[in-house]
């Protein structure tokens, strides 16, 4: 089968400094993928890099087979970026005709996809307002029903879970394993431990390296801890013991 998102020993980062070294990442058709690590690891911009927003500084990036960056390629990857991005002057139902028109999406199946995507996040009586009356948390909704909208082969989401509440989020995540079981890819930034659980496998980001990687049952049997965020604290120490040895 092949991968829907291979990295190779990609290095990047940004003028002189590097920010991430050596990641290989390898994910397959219906697979979600939680990115975890701590403020500034580099999580973005592995997203970024992997979105074909940066270049690889050395390394490879390849999406359904296509290297990155590569534009067309854009239309076949639902994108949720960590700051909203949205016209606060329209209504959300308009944010979605908007953006599903720039994806592509025909006049005739727009209601119905809205209509989807919306449903998702529970926004369906809040469209007739404008934005600008939102809460940070139905914006952080609204920007993953855009994402959701043109029923992409792959959904990149950068923290879509900031803002929203544990009922939500357990209906967006009830929602994202039925998108991977139908056979979608999906790679998600995260802080919040539960959302990294709910992953198939799981990649522990810090100081720009690749600390851990492997489902959550691998990473708490290979640290001898009860939970993934103890194996998080306990992969981190390895790698600050390795750094004062180096
Ligand atoms: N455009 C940029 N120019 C220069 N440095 C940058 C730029 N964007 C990010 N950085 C730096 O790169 C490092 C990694 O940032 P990144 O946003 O990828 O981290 P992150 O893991 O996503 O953090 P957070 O969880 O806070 O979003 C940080 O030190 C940050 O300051």
């Amino acid at each position: 089968m092949d991968n829907t998102i291979q990295v190779s020993d990609l290095t990047q980062g940004y003028g002189r400094t590097t920010v991430l070294r050596d990641i290989n990442l390898t994910l397959t058709p219906g697979t979600i993928l939680a990115l975890i690590g701590p403020s500034g690891a580099g999580k973005t911009t592995l997203v970024a890099t992997i979105m074909g927003m940066l270049k690889p500084r050395q390394g490879t990036v390849t999406v359904l087979n296509t290297a990155v960056p590569n534009r067309p390629l854009l239309a076949r990857i639902g994108y949720m970026a960590q700051t909203d991005a949205l016209y606060d002057s329209l209504t959300g139902a308009e944010n979605l005709q908007f953006f599903g028109t720039m994806q592509g999406l025909r006049r005739a199946a727009m209601p119905e996809r809205i209509k989807y995507a919306a449903g998702v996040v529970n926004l369906q009586p809040d469209l007739k307002k404008p934005v600008q009356d939102y809460s940070g948390g139905m914006k952080r909704r609204l920007s993953l029903a855009i994402a959701l909208l043109a029923d992409p082969a792959v959904l990149i989401l950068d923290e879509p879970t900031v803002g929203i509440d544990p009922e939500l989020r357990q209906q967006i995540w009830h929602e994202l394993h039925a998108l991977a079981a139908s056979g979608k890819t999906i790679l998600l930034t995260t802080h919040v431990m539960e959302d990294a659980e709910q992953a198939d496998t799981i990649m522990m980001i810090r100081n720009g390296e690749a600390i851990a990687q492997g489902t959550p049952a691998q990473l708490t049997a290979q640290y001898h801890v009860a939970t993934v965020e103890a194996a998080f604290l306990q992969a981190g120490r390895d790698q600050d013991a390795h750094r004062r040895n180096d």
